[in-house]
């Protein structure tokens, strides 16, 4: 091991060697920075000409001036904004030029994307955050950021395990803005929400004293049972779990006043809410055909074709989209995946479970600082660094969403080899090799034109670039699908 430090005109660069190269600290101008940023710097030294020593950039920074993926337009100051990260891992996906044939492959987006794997591996591992285990892989998180709480029961493995035990990846002390006491003060009045209006006696009549045969499902919050209401409509109605119920308080009242006021089609409507002693009851409309990840899953004896899942996907960006833009009140969902889409019988999307909803900023803002919240696998790796929450932090998860719509697979899967653990990665380095018909579900037995393919997956790592001003917003992107349909059925004609 040894360190060289080195001074240019254009500013100083310093490598701490060592014989294993994942343990190499690279610093520009006294900044510790990602390889690729060092790269980045040794590039632009030498573009300026200033005078930097060969065998140090020839050493580390070769393979990656070979890809090309230095001599982008951004300049350093950018790309360190952007939080750009080590590539490594992905270089031999690149290796090809004439791989580039999509726009969206293109050195620049490339290096825009490849970034976000790391990133995302921080995320799926963070231990400052508190996971708990739900599913198989997929965990909530709901932590306060300066909290100091550890990884709970979230399985890990060898090849994750290395990455925990780094707390400095969170900053310390984000800004947070807390709700705003008007809208989350209690109100005498909550009672009235919505358009059902129950007592605790009905409810335990609609269902049977919350009988296990009525249980639909169990979430963060609580249970989800079915109920019947005495004029025969039938609901859903979430229970809170008392142990998490002060912590739970403000979501719970948070998620109620905000789902009062949606209404649109590809949105689960509440119905009521009740407040009494040590209970918390939200009523929904019921909506009968299970979760897109039980299709996706194969466990609900039928598998869903493209068509189905395109306008799953477009349902779901027109139901973000009215929460991002026309709401009463610019609303973030938070936590975007598939155990969230709820199908009707004409397998037609609703999004559901507000319960990490917040309210974004007022106009004069572009952003809320809060503490993250979401589901690992799908966070939005700027939320994670900066706290700051933004409707692209849906977006991201929406591109996350989109993967798993068209390859089946959860975000986040140990169960599989390596180097396919995470979807999105594993996306990207097949999509750089161009071999769409190997993402796509194996469920799926339709042969899909490989330009609607390119176009789909292209989507969905546009919206998962590291950068959140590099990703299309939520109406762009339900724009897009549409465009994307009506191809795949001009195709579809063709043939
Ligand atoms: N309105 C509804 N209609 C039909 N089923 C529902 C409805 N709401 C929830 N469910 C069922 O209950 C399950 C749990 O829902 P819930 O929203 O509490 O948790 P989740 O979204 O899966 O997890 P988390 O809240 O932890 O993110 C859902 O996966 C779904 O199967």
């Amino acid at each position: 091991s040894g360190s060289l430090e080195h001074e240019t005109d254009c500013g100083k660069y310093h490598v701490t060697n060592s014989d294993d190269p994942s343990s190499q600290l690279f610093y520009i101008d006294g900044k510790l920075v990602e390889r690729y940023l060092f790269c980045k710097a040794m590039h632009e030294y030498r573009e300026r000409q200033c005078f930097v020593h060969e065998n140090v950039r020839d050493k580390y920074c070769q393979s990656l001036e070979k890809l090309h993926l230095l001599s982008g337009r951004k300049s350093l100051h950018t790309v360190a904004r952007d939080g750009y990260s080590d590539i490594d891992s992905d270089k031999t996906t690149l290796g090809r030029k004439e791989k580039y044939h999509n726009p969206l492959l293109k050195p620049k987006v490339l290096a825009m994307a490849v970034p976000a794997f790391f990133l995302l591996c921080c995320t799926l591992i963070c231990p400052c955050f508190q996971a708990r285990k739900k599913d198989t892989d997929h965990t909530v998180l709901s932590k306060e950021p300066n909290s100091t709480d550890s990884v709970s029961s979230l399985e890990m493995n060898p090849i994750l395990e290395k990455f925990v035990g780094s707390p400095q990846r969170v900053p310390p002390s984000p800004l947070r803005v807390p709700p705003s006491p008007s809208r989350f003060s209690m109100s005498p009045k909550l009672n009235r929400v919505g358009s059902v209006h129950m007592n605790m006696h009905q409810v335990m009549k609609a269902t049977q004293n919350f009988s296990s045969s009525l249980q639909i499902g169990e979430g963060g919050y609580g249970t989800v049972y079915k109920g019947e209401l005495p004029d025969g409509q039938v609901v859903a109605i979430k229970r809170a779990r008392k142990e998490h119920f002060e912590a739970l308080r403000t979501e719970f009242r948070s998620e109620v006043e905000l789902l009062a006021k949606i209404e649109h089609r590809n949105l689960v409507k509440l119905l009521g809410y009740l407040e009494k002693g040590n209970e918390r009851l939200i009523i929904t409309e019921y909506v009968p055909n299970g979760t897109l990840r039980e299709y996706l899953d194969g466990n609900k004896g039928k598998i869903l074709d493209f068509n189905q899942r395109l306008e799953i996907a477009i349902d779901v960006a027109h139901g973000l989209t009215y929460l991002h833009l026309y709401a009463e009140k610019q609303i973030i969902h938070r936590d975007v995946k598939s155990s969230n889409i709820l199908l009707t019988e004409s397998l037609r999307a609703k999004v559901a479970d507000f319960g990490f909803a917040k309210l974004g900023d007022d106009a004069d803002k572009t952003h809320v600082s809060t503490k993250v919240k979401g589901t690992v696998g799908y966070l939005d790796p700027e939320y994670m660094k900066t706290y700051q929450l933004t409707t692209k932090s849906d977006v991201y998860s929406f591109g996350i969403l989109l993967i798993e719509i068209l390859t089946g697979r959860r975000p986040v899967d140990l169960k599989r080899v390596p180097d396919e653990r995470v979807a999105v990665k594993w996306v990207f380095r097949k999509y750089n090799e161009g071999r769409f018909w190997e993402m796509v579900d194996p469920l799926m037995h339709e042969k899909i034109d490989k330009e609607i393919l390119a176009k789909m997956f292209g989507l969905a790592i546009h919206c998962v670039a590291p950068t959140r001003a590099d990703r299309p917003d939520m109406k762009a992107v339900g724009e897009q699908l549409w465009g994307i349909r009506i191809d795949y059925f001009k195709s579809e004609r063709r043939e």
